[in-house]
């Protein structure tokens, strides 16, 4: 994906994904934009633009640090050229899981995310009880020199066991929303991530 969207990581991706269900693949992203990213999450968290993270949506929408503790900051499209090029590299992924997989995938939402050492993100699935729009999530991971004993895997529930990803700076973790429990385990060490999700066409249920 670093490349064009005919690129062997995003038929990597593709295949994983109709294979398995989930796909990880490192140094997905650029070494310039996964350092231009985490600046740029840093820099939000200093000057106070990121909010705790609410569970639910609508009207249940609620805070609630017992289920996940994470600050975070959404993507809109023209806040910095960083933000711009990872959803220029979204747009070209989700074009090509519409041709090779007919997800019909029509937008993308996403946020930086900065868990603060102990946070978590208790076990759960993506696609909201009410609103079934959210199909295929992906999370990248910017931070540089992961220690595997820092803690703050993501631990998928897979079929045949559970499989945790360090979130090692550059990775990149797709699955489908639907299907796949997941959590995020406490760290030693601030974590920073952006959390995105290609979504369907439809609305609230
Ligand atoms: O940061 C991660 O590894 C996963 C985050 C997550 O599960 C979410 O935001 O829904
Ligand atoms: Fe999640």
């Amino acid at each position: 994906m670093t490349a064009s969207p005919e690129s062997p990581l995003t038929a990597l991706i593709v295949d994983d994904l109709a294979n398995q269900g989930w796909s990880h693949q490192c140094l997905a992203l650029p070494a310039e934009l996964t350092a231009k990213l985490a600046e740029e999450c840093r820099v939000r968290s200093a000057d106070g633009s990121l909010a705790p993270a609410s569970v639910g949506r609508g009207e249940g929408q609620q805070v609630r640090e017992g289920v996940r503790g994470d600050r975070i900051h959404w993507l809109e499209p023209g806040q910095s050229a960083a933000s711009d090029a990872y959803l220029a590299l979204m747009d070209d992924l989700r074009q090509r899981l519409n041709l090779e997989l007919y997800l019909g995938l029509e937008d993308f939402e996403c946020h930086f995310a900065l868990y603060p050492p102990g946070a978590f993100y208790q076990k759960h699935l993506d696609r909201f009880r009410d609103d079934d729009r959210r199909t295929v999530s992906v999370v990248a991971y910017l931070n540089a020199d992961w220690q595997a004993e820092q803690g703050g895997a993501l631990r998928l529930y897979l079929a045949e066991g559970e499989r945790d990803v360090f979130p090692e700076g550059g990775g990149l973790v797709v699955f489908l929303s639907a299907e796949l429990p997941h959590e995020v385990l406490p760290a030693t060490r601030e974590r920073m991530s952006i959390a995105g999700w290609f979504r369907r066409r439809g609305g609230p249920l």
